[in-house]
C-alpha cells in the first residue's frame, strides 16, 4: 500500500434505484497524475466526494494516502488533500478585500483569512508562485478587482502553497479564454514537474486539456468506468466515443490529444 495514493475497491453508490457509481475499482500511485473525463452527470463529482470522504459509498472500501476511510480521523487526512473548484472560488469572493499575496499565503495554513505569523520564506515562495502563474503584478491588489481567470490562478497558486499530497483540479480552465487557458495549462505543466508536487486529479470536459504532465486517464460513463490506465492507451477514439456518446476524431499533437466531433450537431429524435 506504500505507493498508493488512492485505492478504491468495488465502490458503489446507490440512491434509491439509481447507481451514481457502480463497482468502481481504481488505483492511483505516487508519481502519476490523472485526468477524469465523462459527460455531465457521469459521476465524476460523486467519485471525488468518495475520495475526499464527503460521501460514503453504499458498498466497497476506500484507502487514501494509506488511510482506510472509516478507521481514521478524516480531518487529519483532508489536511493533505486540496480541491480547487468553482465552489472554492465563490467562497473566496467573500474575502474580496484580501490581496492575491495574502490569499496565496493563507494556503500554507489551509485557511482563507491570514491568522498565522508569516515567515519571510513563505512570502518568497508565494511570490514565486504568483510569478509562475503570471500574476505577480497583482500581488498587492484586492481580489474583488480580479477577472475570473486571475482568481483561478490565485487559487491554484494557493493550492501549491499548501504542500498537499493530493490535489483535485475541478475544471480549472472553465470560463477561461483560449490564451488564458493555454497559459494556465503551461503553469500547471511546469509546476507538476517540481519536486514534491502533489498527485493531480484533473477533471475536465475538454480532452485537449490533458497536458503532458497527466500520465493516466479515467473515463466514466453513467457511474461506470469505461477504461482507466496510461493515457495513450485509454484515450482512443473508440473509448472517447463510448464515453461521450458522439462520433469523434482524435489526433495527438505534442503529447496532447485533440478531438473534434465528427459530423457536428446532435439532434435528438
Ligand atoms: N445526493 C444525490 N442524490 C441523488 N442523486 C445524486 C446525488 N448527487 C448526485 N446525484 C446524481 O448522480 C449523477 C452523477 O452526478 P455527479 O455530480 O457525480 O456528475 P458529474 O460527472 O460530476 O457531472 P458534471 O460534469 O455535470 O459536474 C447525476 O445524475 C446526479 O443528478
Amino acid at each position: 500500500m506504500q505507493n498508493h495514493v488512492i485505492s478504491i475497491k468495488d465502490v458503489s453508490v446507490r440512491r434509491g434505484e439509481k447507481y451514481l457509481l457502480k463497482n468502481i475499482t481504481w488505483e492511483v500511485h505516487k508519481g502519476q497524475n490523472w485526468a477524469i473525463l465523462g459527460l455531465n452527470g457521469a459521476g465524476k463529482t460523486t467519485l471525488l466526494k468518495i475520495v475526499t470522504c464527503y460521501m460514503w459509498p453504499t458498498t466497497g472500501t476506500t484507502d487514501v494516502l494509506g488511510n482506510r476511510y472509516g478507521k481514521v480521523n478524516i480531518h487529519e487526512v483532508r489536511k493533505s488533500i486540496g480541491w480547487v473548484s468553482n465552489a472554492l472560488d465563490e467562497q473566496l469572493q467573500s474575502h474580496g478585500s484580501s490581496t492575491a499575496l495574502e490569499v496565496v499565503l493563507s494556503g500554507k495554513h489551509a485557511s482563507i483569512g491570514l491568522y498565522e505569523h508569516v515567515l519571510e520564506e513563505d512570502v518568497s515562495r508565494a511570490m514565486e508562485l504568483l510569478q509562475k502563474f503570471h500574476i505577480v503584478h497583482l500581488a498587492d491588489k484586492p481580489l474583488n478587482t480580479f477577472s475570473q481567470g486571475e482568481r483561478k490562478k490565485v487559487l491554484l497558486a494557493r493550492a501549491w502553497m499548501s504542500q498537499l499530497k493530493l490535489l483535485i483540479l475541478d475544471e480549472p480552465c472553465a470560463g477561461l479564454d483560449i490564451y488564458a487557458r493555454e497559459e494556465l495549462l503551461g503553469s500547471l505543466e511546469m509546476l507538476s514537474k517540481e519536486e514534491n508536487s502533489p498527485t493531480l486529479l484533473f477533471v475536465t470536459h475538454h480532452v485537449e486539456e490533458v497536458i503532458p504532465a497527466i500520465s493516466h486517464a479515467l473515463l466514466i460513463r453513467a457511474g461506470e468506468v469505461v477504461d482507466a490506465g496510461v493515457k495513450n492507451k485509454v484515450l482512443t477514439e473508440t473509448n472517447l466515443e463510448q464515453t461521450f456518446q458522439v462520433p469523434l476524431r482524435l489526433k495527438w499533437e505534442k503529447d496532447r490529444p485533440w478531438v473534434r466531433v465528427d459530423g457536428g450537431f446532435i439532434f435528438r429524435k
